[in-house]
């Protein structure tokens, strides 16, 4: 069970040109945080910073008080993120990408095995095991990569736009998906565009003009 904290967080891809300013939120074990606001405004940029892919040029990003140092430090801190565009390679089957990520961070193969054949099984994908992900459609991509991130059992998860390809069958059992993450005791932090998705998560923190503002 970890705590992740943003701490007055400014990133800029350009120097004196920030696309967030000053942002401070505090994601608790159990909690799932929206981060909602329109195209552009950020979201991807502050997951990208929570994940340690990004360093801020002021401020701080922590797990449980420990500054995150980058990406490696994140993965050790068990930061597990989901991106967008869901970061499979192509080539390998729905099953493979699972268990080389598993096996990359640590798990024994008959374990990695095991939780790949259960968690593609929570996606609805028990039948896409052994399918090329090339050859799978866009929105059986985006659960195999959903699949993915739960079966690395992250401490903290971040989820952007995780559902932005799938019905809506789909879209509400990868909420409850994300529910269940944040049962089991992970920060669970869900960048969305949609609002009935945003309204079933515990917090919302809204972007706009590179400002953030927690309106729930
Ligand atoms: N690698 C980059 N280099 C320079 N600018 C970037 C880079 N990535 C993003 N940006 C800019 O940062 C701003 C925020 O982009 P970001 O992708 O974080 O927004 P978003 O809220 O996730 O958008 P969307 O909802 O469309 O995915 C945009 O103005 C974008 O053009």
């Amino acid at each position: 069970m970890k705590t992740l904290t943003v701490d007055s967080v400014t990133v800029a891809y350009e120097r004196d040109h920030p696309v967030l300013r000053d942002v401070s939120v505090i994601v608790s074990p159990g909690q799932i945080l929206a981060v909602t606001g329109p195209s552009g405004a950020g979201k991807t940029t502050l997951l990208w910073a929570m994940a340690g892919l990004l360093k801020p040029a002021a401020g701080t990003v922590a797990v449980d008080s420990t500054p995150l140092r980058d990406r490696d430090h994140a993965v050790a801190e068990k930061v597990v993120l989901i991106p967008q565009d869901n970061g499979l390679a192509a080539i390998l089957t729905a099953q493979e990408n699972i268990q080389v990520a598993m096996i990359a961070g640590g798990s024994a193969p008959a374990d990695a095995r095991r939780a790949t054949v259960s968690s593609l099984e929570r996606l609805g994908l028990a039948g896409q095991a052994d399918q090329l992900v090339e050859e799978l459609s866009g929105g059986q991509q985006q659960r195999t990569a959903i699949a993915r991130g739960l079966a690395l059992h992250g401490a903290v998860v971040l989820a952007d736009e995780v559902t932005s390809e799938l019905d809506s069958t789909n879209r509400q059992k990868v909420m409850e998906l994300l529910q269940e993450e944040a049962r089991r005791g992970a920060a669970v932090v869900f960048a969305t565009h949609d609002p009935e998705a945003a309204a079933a998560c515990d917090r919302e923190l809204h972007l706009s003009d590179g400002i953030a503002q927690l309106v729930r």
